[in-house]
């Protein structure tokens, strides 16, 4: 296909490709960061530093390649993280670490001759500050989701989604640590990528979803499993105990019979996973008054939602991010194949039920 008619068959061709390029400069940083706090000792590890470091220079790269790459457009950003800490007194270290990080990331990459000062980066994680809602277009970031993943040597993602009037258009997740491989034999084996670590899941509304390794590989089409019996199939809950009710998911799974024990894994890869069919089932039931963020949910809903899958909340409902930068919706999502949903909804919502 001519790079002219893919452009017409992809209205966000030029989003997607601005999206791509800032996750895996981000990833980039977020992978010489992680290395970092892995070499270093037990005491540096529980120290939230480092990590912090990683969040913010993150959103700088995505920040600054978006600005770059889509000159022409106007640019409003909902992002996780903001200033204000780094302008408090004793920030200063904090600052300059994360200044010459995102400097040497810029360099190292090649494609932009500059140099950021402090207020530059400043300026550039305030770009992240935009309220959202349901008019307009609005880049969503989570620049590093899974922290914890992140600190521990992990799964983390790289998140970022694009909404345009409400609607989610586009997402690319950057998971640094995810096999390319898919344990799904039906989606699996890229050729002489198979061991390669670094996966890059990107959708676009009515175009699909495709994976490639995170330092460029050719783009495989994928789907989500193909299971309509419970009893095969496998889910995945948040690595976190405190993230996910357990005990709701646990007897979500032994109303649906599920066999497998749960997978757990860090982050919105458990989306890239169960969109590839690594697994069949994502459940996500936080605590009673949690306030899901758009950008938790943005990316990972549309990589699955574009590879066939659902993703729906405790009501049935899809999920709805064009009310700001909290998700307003029934406690609870699932996201699954469309033959799962309806028994996997009706688990959850007797299982809720028995709870109260
Ligand atoms: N108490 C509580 N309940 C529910 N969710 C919470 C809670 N605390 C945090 N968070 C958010 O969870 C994000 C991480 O997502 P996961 O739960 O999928 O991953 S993990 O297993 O916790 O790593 C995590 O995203 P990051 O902050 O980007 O890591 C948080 O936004
Ligand atoms: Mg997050
Ligand atoms: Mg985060
Ligand atoms: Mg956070």
């Amino acid at each position: 296909m001519s790079q002219l008619s893919e452009v017409a068959a992809n209205p966000y061709a030029a989003e997607l490709a601005a999206a791509k390029k800032a996750v895996v400069l981000a990833a980039r940083l977020c992978q010489i960061v992680q290395q970092g706090i892995l070499q270093s000792d037990v005491q540096s590890k529980a120290d939230r530093t480092p990590v912090t470091v990683a969040d913010y220079g993150s959103q700088v790269l995505v920040s600054l390649v978006l600005k770059k790459e889509l000159p022409s457009h106007s640019f409003s950003m909902v992002a996780e993280e903001d200033s204000k800490d780094l302008r408090k007194d004793g920030a200063q270290e904090v600052l300059e670490h994360i200044t010459s990080l995102v400097n040497e990331t810029i360099a190292n990459d090649g494609s932009y001759n500059m140099s950021l000062s402090k207020e530059d980066v400043l300026a550039a994680i305030d770009g992240g500050k935009s309220e959202g809602g349901p008019s307009g277009r609005h880049w969503i970031l989570d620049p590093i989701d899974g922290t914890k993943g992140f600190i521990r040597g992990d799964q983390y993602a790289v998140a970022l989604g694009l909404l345009d009037e409400g609607k989610v258009v586009l997402g690319v997740l950057g998971c640094p640590n995810l096999p390319l491989k898919s344990t799904n034999k039906h989606n699996g084996g890229y050729g002489s990528s198979r061991d390669q670590v670094g996966s890059l899941f990107f959708a676009t509304i009515g175009c699909g979803t495709e994976v490639e390794a995170l330092e460029g590989s050719d783009p495989q089409k994928i789907s989500v499993c193909s299971i309509n019996n419970p009893v095969d199939a496998s889910f995945f809950e948040s690595f976190e105990a405190s993230h996910s009710k357990r005990d709701l998911t646990s007897s979500i799974a032994e109303k649906l019979g599920v066999q497998a024990p749960p997978v757990r894994m860090d982050s919105q890869a458990k989306y890239g996973a169960l969109a590839r069919g690594d697994g069949a089932i994502f459940l996500r039931i936080p605590h009673k008054g949690y306030i899901e963020t758009v950008w938790d949910h943005v990316a990972g809903s549309i990589v699955v939602t574009e590879a066939g899958g659902m993703v729906k909340d405790a009501s049935g409902n899809d999920l709805d991010f064009s009310k700001g930068r909290y998700l307003d919706r029934d406690r609870g999502i699932i996201a699954t194949n469309k033959y799962l949903m309806p028994v996997v909804l009706k688990a959850l919502q007797e299982a809720m039920k028995e709870e109260q």
